[in-house]
């Protein structure tokens, strides 16, 4: 199945609650959640508080994106707050293996995600263990930047790796994603979408309705 995520970083932070149920009674699938330190990137988001306080509003998955120094300092307190999914970088832990290893057996997916300059090889050793991957498709720290294009071969090198190695994570792509360009994601491999300016940037509703029709037509085209 193909699934949307919208990224609550693009909404209007004033109404967070309302957008929120906009795109989840629109049928989003997740809520893509991005928490950013100033450190590991250069950017100050949200952090916990908010998370907790939003789950109680929502039943959405809540696929949290931590772009923090070593997450594993933090992944009790995330999974308390009411993550679903937790995705760290490769660049930001020490013992990779181990921070992946510790959000599983909390009982929530795994997800992993690199940085647009760092090879796939940096995750050779825990793809087999992961339930999703992400490949940023912009550089990580702000929303609304441009889809990097290079970012297609990689998805497409990702996916060959899964199907080679009899593998069943999840790809997700996130940065820079538009109406215009989801299909060419969708192609390489994609199958978690994640956007934030072209959902919450005019009509919600319709913005997740678009996105939907288009997964439906693109699924209808392969099977
Ligand atoms: O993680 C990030 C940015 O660091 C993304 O989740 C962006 O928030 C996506 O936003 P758009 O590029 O769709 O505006």
């Amino acid at each position: 199945m193909i699934k949307l995520a919208p990224s609550i970083l693009a909404a209007d932070f004033n109404r967070l609650g309302e957008q929120i149920s906009i795109v989840e009674e629109a049928g989003a699938n997740y809520l893509h959640i991005d928490v950013m330190d100033g450190n590991f990137v250069p950017s100050i988001s949200f952090g916990m508080p908010v998370i907790a306080s939003i789950r109680k509003k929502s039943k959405l998955i809540f696929d949290v994106h931590l772009m923090i120094e070593e997450p594993i300092r933090y992944l009790e307190v995330f999974k308390e707050a009411g993550a679903d999914i937790i995705t760290v970088h490769v660049e930001a832990c020490q013992d990779l293996h181990k921070t992946l290893t510790q959000i599983k057996k909390l009982g929530l997916k795994a997800g992993v995600t690199l940085n647009p300059e760092t090879s796939l090889e940096r995750l050779g050793h825990v793809l087999g263990i992961v339930d999703m991957v992400l490949i940023m498709s912009v550089k990580p720290g702000f929303g609304g930047q441009s889809f990097l294009p290079e970012t297609l071969d990689k998805i497409i090198n990702l996916k060959k790796i899964a199907v080679q190695n009899g593998f069943n994570f999840d790809i997700e792509v996130d940065g820079g994603i538009t109406k215009a360009n989801v299909i060419d994601v969708l192609k390489a491999g994609a199958n978690v979408i994640v956007s934030g300016t072209s959902v919450f940037g005019g009509n919600i509703k319709e913005n997740v309705t678009d996105y939907q029709n288009i997964f439906a037509e693109f699924k209808q085209g392969i099977s």
